[in-house]
């Protein structure tokens, strides 16, 4: 894929943290205009992918470009990160944190927030720190979905909601997204719910990218969901770490 038609490149990606290889030596693409599921266990490096592409922590060797442009840096404008920590002011209501939003993002749209807003049952004057953790998530994905960016990377959106809405809750707000020249990236450990929103499934193992490819083709080759490509997937890395650690 060329760097014009990749919206995200890794290029012999690896980070370190001490002693910790959180990514190793990661190459490929993730394409313009789709859906992106960033999927794999606990630990895997999915979080650390998302920072290295949003420019939060630099690679300890290889490159990320975004945009076909190398990071180097946090990225402020392009890109829209929605982190899996609390990340909004606690002492601002509702209100007051769409308001910071218009002043420090010039690709805020507000009429898309305030829409988001109603579909999610947001009120102006509720205080941030009052928030529930399900209301809490709401204003996150409400602020990370109302820029105007080419690439929306999202570490764990589904966390903190209500099982019971998360699913519906995502599709329409992925609706929102223009993927004719958006590309949101989202990472998830809740692979079965997000599913038929995905155009393309990224596995991480241990750092490494294990597979890539669109959600259709693992159907129809595989004849499988994504829970047991990827489970299947997981499996073989492992029996082949077992059957090398054997060898002499
Ligand atoms: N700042 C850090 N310092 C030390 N180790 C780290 C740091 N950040 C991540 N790691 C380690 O790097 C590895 C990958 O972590 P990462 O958070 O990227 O995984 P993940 O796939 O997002 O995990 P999860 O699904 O549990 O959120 C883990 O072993 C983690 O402990």
């Amino acid at each position: 894929m060329s760097t014009e038609q990749a919206v995200i490149q890794f290029e012999h990606t690896t980070k370190r943290f001490g002693r910790k290889l959180a990514v190793s030596d990661v190459s490929g693409s993730f394409p313009r205009g789709s859906v992106v599921g960033l999927i794999g266990p606990n630990g895997s490096g999915k979080s650390t992918l998302l920072k290295l592409a949003a420019g939060l922590i630099r690679p300890t060797s290889g490159k990320v470009w975004v945009s076909g442009n190398v990071v180097n840096g946090r990225i402020r404008s392009g890109v829209s990160f929605l982190p899996d920590t609390n990340s909004l002011y606690p002492f601002y209501t509702v209100g007051e944190t769409i308001h910071y939003c218009v002043q420090a993002f010039p690709d805020f749209d507000l009429n898309k927030a305030l829409k988001m807003m109603e579909f999610l049952e947001l009120s102006h004057g509720q205080k941030v720190s009052h928030l529930s953790k399900g209301k809490y998530s709401r204003l996150k994905l409400v602020v990370t979905l109302s820029r105007e960016t080419p690439l929306v990377l999202m570490d764990e959106p589904l966390s903190g909601l209500d099982p019971m809405v998360r699913k519906s809750i995502l599709k329409s707000l992925i609706e929102f997204v223009d993927v004719d020249w958006q590309t949101v990236v989202l990472s998830t450990h809740e692979v079965a719910e997000i599913e038929p929103l995905l155009d393309h499934v990224a596995l991480i193992h241990q750092g490494q990218l294990k597979g890539f490819d669109t959600v259709d083709n693992i159907r129809a080759e595989h004849n499988t969901s994504l829970v047991t490509w990827m489970e299947a997937l997981v499996q073989e890395a492992k029996e082949y770490q077992g059957s090398a650690s054997v060898s002499v």
